[in-house]
This record gives structure tokens, C-alpha cells and sequence, in this order.
């Protein structure tokens, strides 16, 4: 499994396009062997021409791509050494299960005992192994991509596997199965994964790493932690998180900042700036019984079922935001209750950017 450095490239489709109109800017980018990155962003973002660089269906109109060092630019998809799962299974219909899995390992030239090896691992972690003898034909459009996904991953020596919306086809019921096997089967096997998605959720819950792309720009790349907890702008805040993070415009007096007049204590430096924005995970906004510090009287405008969770939108100060509440705790019976936006997890925007870092020495 292969690092792959993608080198100032950018790229257009259209010959002479001044570069603020380039599907893809120019970008510098690592991405280490053996991690699995989601590559995340609405449609048009770039995702799929980042993608089709890597695996050479597009050459970039501009820098270089490194496969451990080796520039790999000019060569063919043939020549690099991937596997690539995409939207459709792509499998072959006359073969049975096992043939289809074998037949990456036999094109290679593996011998019989590792190929029968291999293939039973990979049908084991996919939970493939009691099909095997059976007909490719005879399965149903999500075993077929079960086993699109097997091919892409039972090769052992390919420098990365690209996989393109792999879970389009899937029924939304086995999605979270399947998710959860092919995070398994990374784990287990550690490829070097890129896989695209515009599905946050899917980004979220598959990969090591998250690349939050928008305009043909990489605009935050992180853990999905990172992103949930701290993300870099507005647009991520926004674009990670279900529901999307509050944003509420505060006041700063003096040192001070304000919402609804009330001070709201943050553990962030917080600058000096004509509009300050502060963001809050609805995950973390707290209904609370008693009047204390950060605590603010808001009215409930409405409740929706959020699975096992409920969503209020409640009215703070003029603003709406939403809080995620667990389903036992029930609806409050009154309209109006007061809500706690916890010190730690607030966070500063300015201009739509993170405005700071955490204080240093903060007491708490
Ligand atoms: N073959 C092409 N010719 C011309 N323009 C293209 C071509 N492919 C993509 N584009 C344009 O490049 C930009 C990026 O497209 P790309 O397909 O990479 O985005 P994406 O994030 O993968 O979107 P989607 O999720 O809809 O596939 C878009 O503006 C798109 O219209």
C-alpha cells in the first residue's frame, strides 16, 4: 500500500479557463499508506475529477502525483497498480462467487493455495464464505456489490483502492451493515483507501480521515472528530453534522462577549471584529431546570423525530437553533425552557472562519 503525494495539481476541463474556475485548484496533499480517506462535498465540488486523477482516467492540466515517491502522472490505469470499486457492482455473471474473487489474484498469477487463502479471508470478512460455489448471476443487486467491493479489496500489493460511491446501489436498510464491514475489512486489511461520497454520514461513520471539499478545494481535512468537534469554518459546520451546527451572532462588549445580553462564557480567546458569529453543536446544548452561567431563556418553535433522538428548535434571543435531545427525556410541557450552551463547546467564527485556538493555561 502506497503514500500518495498529489503534488500542486489542479485541473480543468476547459483549455484556457482562468484558475478561479478550475474544477480542481491546484492542491498539495498527503495522503499517508494504510489510512482510509473519505473524500466529501456536495456535487460539483471536484470529489470524482480528484478521483479520476489518482486512478490516471484524467490527467491533471497541472502538477504531479506520487505513488511512494514514484511519479506515476503520465502513466495509464493500468500501470499504477489500483483497484477501484464504483457506483455499480461490475462483476462477472458467467463466474461463480468465488471465481469472481479469485480473479483479480489469477490475472497476477498468484499461486492456487494464497489465491484460496486470500479469497476465503475476504469472503469471510464480507460475509461471503457460505457463498461461494453459488452463481455471480443469481445474486441480488447488493451481494453483486459485496462482491465488487471483495475484488476491489483482495489484493493485497495495489498501492490504493478508489472506491466511487460504492453504497449507491445498496438498499438503505444493509447501508449500515455494509459500512460497518468495510471498516472491518480496512481495519483489517489496511489498504490505502480514497473513497468518495457526498453522503456526510457515510464520510462520518467509514473513514480515518475526512476531506471536506468545496469549489475544487480541499477546504478541511481531519478526523471525523476534528470535524465534528472543531470544524474550520461555517461551510463544515454546516455540511458535517446531522442536524447542521448552530451558528448564533453575539455581541462583544469590552472584553466581554454577549448573547441576549447575557455574558456567554467561552474557552477560547475570542478576537475583536465588527461580527462575530459563535458556534454549538446541537448534540451539546443542554435543557436545563435552574438559571446559571451560560444559561438563556429561549421558546420552543417546533419538535421533529430525530430517530432515537429529538430535535427542538427553540428561539434564543431572536435566533433559532436546534438541540438534540434524547427521546426519553420526553417534550418539555411548557414552551419555554432554559438551555445551557456548555463553556467548552462553543466556538468563535469570524468572517465564516474559526477565529482562534484554545487559551493557553485555561483553568478549566
Ligand atoms: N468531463 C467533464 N467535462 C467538463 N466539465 C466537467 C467534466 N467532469 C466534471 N466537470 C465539471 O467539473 C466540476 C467538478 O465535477 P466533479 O464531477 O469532479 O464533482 P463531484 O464533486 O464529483 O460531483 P458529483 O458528486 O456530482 O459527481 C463540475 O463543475 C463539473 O460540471
Amino acid at each position: 500500500m502506497a503514500q500518495i503525494d498529489i503534488v500542486d495539481v489542479g485541473h480543468t476541463y476547459t483549455a484556457g479557463a482562468e484558475q478561479e474556475r478550475w474544477a480542481l485548484k491546484p492542491m498539495r496533499l498527503t495522503l499517508e499508506a494504510a489510512r482510509t480517506y473519505a473524500l466529501v462535498g456536495p456535487s460539483g465540488c471536484g470529489k470524482t475529477t480528484l478521483l479520476n486523477i489518482l486512478s490516471g482516467l484524467v490527467k491533471p492540466a497541472q502538477g504531479r502525483l506520487l505513488f511512494d515517491g514514484s511519479d506515476v502522472t503520465a502513466l495509464p490505469t493500468k500501470a499504477r497498480n489500483i483497484a477501484q470499486v464504483f457506483q455499480f457492482p461490475v462483476i462477472y455473471h458467467s463466474m461463480t462467487v468465488y471465481e469472481n474473487l479469485a480473479f483479480p489474484l489469477r490475472c497476477r498469477r498468484w499461486d492456487k493455495a494464497r489465491i484460496e487463502a486470500r479469497v476465503h479471508q475476504v469472503a469471510e470478512a464480507l460475509g461471503l464464505d457460505h457463498r461461494l460455489r453459488q452463481p455471480a448471476r443469481r445474486l441480488t443487486a447488493d451481494d453483486k456489490q459485496l462482491i465488487s467491493l471483495g475484488r476491489g479489496l483482495v489484493r493485497d500489493d495495489v498501492a490504493a483502492v478508489l472506491m466511487d460511491e460504492p453504497l449507491t446501489v445498496i438498499d438503505p436498510q444493509l447501508k449500515l451493515s455494509l459500512r460497518r464491514r468495510i471498516r472491518e475489512i480496512t481495519e483489517q486489511f489496511r489498504p490505502t483507501v480514497v473513497y468518495v461520497t457526498h453522503d456526510q454520514y457515510e464520510a462520518m461513520s467509514f473513514a480515518q480521515e475526512v476531506l471536506v471539499m468545496k469549489d475544487g478545494r480541499v477546504i478541511q481535512q481531519g478526523t471525523p472528530e476534528q470535524l465534528f468537534e472543531a470544524p474550520a469554518s461555517t461551510y463544515v459546520g454546516y455540511f458535517i453534522g446531522s442536524p447542521a451546527m448552530n451558528f448564533l451572532t453575539v455581541e462583544r462588549v469590552g472584553g466581554q462577549v454577549t448573547l441576549a445580553g447575557r455574558p456567554l462564557a467561552m474557552a477560547w480567546d475570542v478576537p475583536d471584529a465588527p461580527q462575530i458569529q459563535v458556534g454549538v453543536r446541537p448534540e451539546y446544548v443542554k435543557i436545563v431546570g435552574e438559571p446559571a452561567a451560560n444559561v438563556f431563556p429561549t421558546r420552543v418553535r417546533g419538535v421533529r423525530d430525530h430517530g432515537p433522538q429529538r430535535v427542538l428548535e427553540v428561539e434564543l434571543a431572536g435566533q433559532l437553533i436546534k438541540v438534540k435531545t434524547p427521546r426519553e427525556d420526553g417534550v418539555p410541557a411548557t414552551g419555554q425552557i432554559l438551555v445551557e450552551l456548555p463553556r467548552a463547546k462553543v466556538l468563535p467564527y469570524v468572517d465564516g472562519h474559526l477565529a482562534t485556538t484554545p487559551r493557553a493555561a485555561d483553568p478549566e
